[in-house]
């Protein structure tokens, strides 16, 4: 007997298969053939897929792999497996960090981070990474980043030149650039970090200045942070469910250590806690860590429960600007978007004609991310031939001079 979880997982695999395939006229076909319907909803982003018995579903299933990178609603087909990523990482992370301490214990004190963790307490608190992402409301920002790999998704691009990407995501419009330096799990490193500070720096003279660094990493030591802030980072990334209650303390050391945090969380603990430590930028992961299963509504439902002086940030999953312009609209002020930029930005490279190579697809991409159009406010009669059209909830008095 199959409960009621078990036909909503079914389904919900479906339309995670079905919303990665719903433009391919190829796929349409084919399901046609094997009298399978589906229908794209234009005003709710949704997808349906009609399966009236399971025969049809093993048909479904049959016809094509399964994948990750629909926006609204993922299946891992490993998420059973109970195994638990995060987990793993840290331990690994735990290892990291006694090296490091080692090496800078047989390092003279005036090593730069030696140095900045004894200067602990003494820095002005900085608001460089806030006020960049924080922009009037319902205007988004974009948080672009530097991934060349995942544990879910292994290769995404091999990233040549991080500086150079670096730019041409400052050129399309990001607020901020988000740096892996995570090398087993993502291929990063914190001389990625360093080459893109580097390349930021160009922009000093020009309003609004360099984009801000984020190092996104597994954060569980200060020493890591110090690290952060010697390499240029502005910010670090704080995992709730990698930290717990130990969040507030790395908070509170990496203020003191003249840095800024995007405090990410999961669920309404966890939003709690990030609350209670005193964060300021809360990133909602759509992508769950411990399973890699991807929600988009979870994310706007968990977004309600912050405070309006909060800047919020969606992360994962994010590659149609569709879905960002609902996610604005949906109060969020910034997204977090890696694979869909790394992609479109090697797709472009790969591209070898003179006339096409100036126009990278993710300067594009951001573009379109930043763009006015809406779903739910644009004018009813461009909506209905659409499902989109000019006329944003957006304060046009946000660009400033
Ligand atoms: O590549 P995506 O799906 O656009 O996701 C980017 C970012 O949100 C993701 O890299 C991320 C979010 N939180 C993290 C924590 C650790 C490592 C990576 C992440």
């Amino acid at each position: 007997m199959k409960r009621d979880s078990d036909e909503e997982e079914e389904m919900l695999t479906c339309l995670g298969f079905v919303s990665q395939h719903v433009s391919a006229v190829g796929c349409y076909h084919r399901w046609r053939k094997h009298n399978i319907s589906f229908c794209r909803s234009s005003s709710s982003l949704r997808y349906s897929v009609f399966i009236d018995n399971s025969k049809k579903l093993g048909k479904l299933r049959s016809l094509g792999r399964y994948s990750d990178t629909s926006p609204l609603v993922l299946k891992m087909s490993n998420s059973d497996s109970g195994e638990d990523i995060l987990q793993s990482i840290l331990k690994r992370k735990a290892v990291e960090v006694e090296q490091l301490k080692e090496k800078l214990a047989n390092e003279s004190s005036d090593n730069p981070i030696t140095s900045r963790l004894a200067m602990e307490g003494s820095f002005e608190p900085k608001d460089t990474f806030y006020c960049a992402l924080k922009k009037p409301n319902f205007t988004l920002s974009v948080i672009a980043e530097i991934k060349r790999k995942s544990p879910s998704k292994g290769h995404i691009g091999s990233i040549r030149d991080p500086a150079g990407l670096s730019r041409i995501y400052k050129e399309g419009g990001a607020s901020a650039i988000s740096v892996l330096t995570d090398l087993e799990g993502f291929g990063g490193t914190l001389d990625d970090l360093r080459k893109v500070y580097k390349a930021q720096q160009q922009y000093r003279e020009t309003y609004p200045g360099p984009a801000p660094i984020l190092r996104k990493d597994f954060i569980i030591d200060k020493v890591q942070i110090a690290e952060a802030a010697e390499a240029g980072a502005s910010a670090i990334l704080l995992i709730v469910s990698a930290l717990g209650k130990r969040t507030k303390e790395l908070l509170q050391a990496t203020y003191a250590l003249g840095l800024e945090a995007l405090v990410e969380v999961h669920n309404e603990d966890e939003v709690d806690i990030a609350l209670q430590s005193g964060a300021k930028i809360i990133g909602i992961n759509n992508r769950n860590l411990k399973n890699f299963e991807v929600s988009l509504e979870h994310a706007i439902k968990l977004r309600q429960l912050l405070p309006p002086e909060i800047v919020s940030v969606a992360e994962s999953g994010i590659s149609d600007p569709a879905v960002a312009w609902l996610l604005r609209d949906e109060g969020f002020n910034a997204i977090l978007v890696g694979e869909a930029l790394v992609t479109a930005a090697e797709r472009s490279e790969a591209v070898g004609t003179y006339y096409q190579k100036p126009v990278n697809q993710a300067y594009g991409l951001i573009r379109a991310f930043l763009s006015k159009s809406s779903r739910k406010y644009a004018n009813s009669a461009t909506a209905a031939l659409w499902g989109q059209g000019e006329g944003a909830k957006e304060f046009l008095g946000s660009i400033s001079i």
